[in-house]
């Protein structure tokens, strides 16, 4: 049980570190953050793949958790309705629940921003907008992630380094390098405590991906286990960079816990593994041998992955905060197939 694992390593540092974690509404006196402060965590997009992941995680440490979401479904913790253009919703949010760390997950991904521009101009761009007035001004934490698609196609690709040309040539590019930009201004600017991650492809077992170009990456195993085929939309030699969710998750905890003076920068890579569909196939495929694959090339998801980085240069990350992942690409499908095998069975059997 991998989830099970990550869990009590951050149950385990928690209790070795009550300022890390644990949420107390009796010892909570300030909204600024300090380092014996106990985290209340507000995490925007709260019900999107790596929102339900987090939350997950957190709802085991944290008595108050809150989250932000654009539909009133809730599966953990306290719950709020807001949507991220409304700033004054927001700030009541903030201040009524005395938050001090913000993860600002509300976002529209590459493959369903290019098909609908204003809709991911407003939410990815005014929205963040919001949240770093919100941050600064109540002296918030601020976690928001970035991408391997803040690259583009004048990019190193492999491997792609931390600092290097950044053209994207899609609105959620545009917007993820805008929010590293504004919110390491915000830093220099205001003293604002941003943090941020690029993250590669992310893999989990137990939400659907929310429309990006390596959503393939998850799909592929609901349709193994499922159907026992599955139709991928970027060509088998589509190589890119992935992570499982266990790995992504406890990168965040680890960054936004770091002592701010080991943060050499604001904005970091990181890495795990680098495949393409066909790899990724042969592997689900020493587990489920009679798996049928076709191919059906989406072009405008193709023409962005062929845009995004190979391979991410990770370094920065490993020294100054002790990044380093645990799932390569056997532990990831292994992971994924008892996850969504046993929860096939289990839907079976109901
Ligand atoms: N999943 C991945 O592979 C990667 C994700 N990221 C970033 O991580 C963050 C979360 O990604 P996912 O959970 O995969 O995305 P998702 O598409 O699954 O979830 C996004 C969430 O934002 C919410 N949202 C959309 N419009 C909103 C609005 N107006 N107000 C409030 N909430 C709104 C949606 O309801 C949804 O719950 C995003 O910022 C994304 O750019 C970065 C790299 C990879
Ligand atoms: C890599 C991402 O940012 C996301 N999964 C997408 O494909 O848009």
């Amino acid at each position: 049980m991998v989830f099970v694992r990550t869990l009590s390593k951050v149950a385990r540092q928690v209790l070795q570190d009550p300022g890390c974690g644990i949420i107390s509404n009796d010892n909570f006196h300030s909204v600024s953050f300090s380092e014996t402060d106990q985290p209340k965590v507000l995490i925007t997009g709260g019900l999107g793949q790596l929102g339900v992941g987090l939350s997950k995680l957190l709802s085991h440490c944290l008595q108050l958790l809150v989250m932000i979401e654009v539909s009133l479904l809730c599966t953990v913790g306290p719950f709020v309705y807001s949507d991220i253009l409304d700033d004054k919703n927001l700030r009541g949010i903030v201040m009524n629940n005395r938050i001090t760390w913000l993860v600002h997950y509300s976002a529209l991904l590459s493959a369903v921003g290019e098909a609908n521009v204003s809709l991911a101009r407003a939410v990815n761009i005014t929205g963040l907008h919001n949240i770093l007035d919100i941050a600064a001004e109540y002296g918030l934490r601020l976690f928001v992630p970035s991408t391997i698609g803040a690259f583009g196609p004048t990019s190193p690709r492999n491997p792609t380094p931390d600092l290097c040309v950044q053209r994207p040539r899609t609105i959620y590019g545009v917007s993820k390098v805008h929010a590293e930009l504004m919110g390491e201004y915000y830093h220099h600017r205001y003293g604002l405590d941003f943090r941020c991650l690029r993250y590669p492809g992310i893999i989990s077992s137990d939400s659907q991906p929310g429309g990006g170009t390596t959503d393939y990456a998850v799909q592929i195993f609901h349709d193994a286990v499922k159907t026992g085929k599955f139709e991928c939309n970027l060509k088998p030699d589509t190589r890119l960079p992935m992570m499982y969710i266990d790995d992504c998750l406890r990168a965040t905890l680890e960054v936004m816990e770091a002592p701010a003076e080991s943060l050499t920068m604001r904005t970091y890579n990181i890495n795990a593994m680098s495949f393409t569909p066909a790899e990724l196939v042969t592997e689900v495929q020493k587990h489920l041998p009679d798996l049928q694959v076709t191919y059906d090339i989406d072009l405008v998801r193709q023409a962005i992955a062929d845009s995004w980085p190979m391979n991410f240069d990770d370094s920065k990350a490993c020294k100054d905060w002790g990044w380093k992942h645990d799932y390569d690409l056997p532990e990831l499908v292994q992971t994924m197939l008892t996850f969504i095998g046993s929860g096939s069975q289990t839907a079976r059997a109901n």
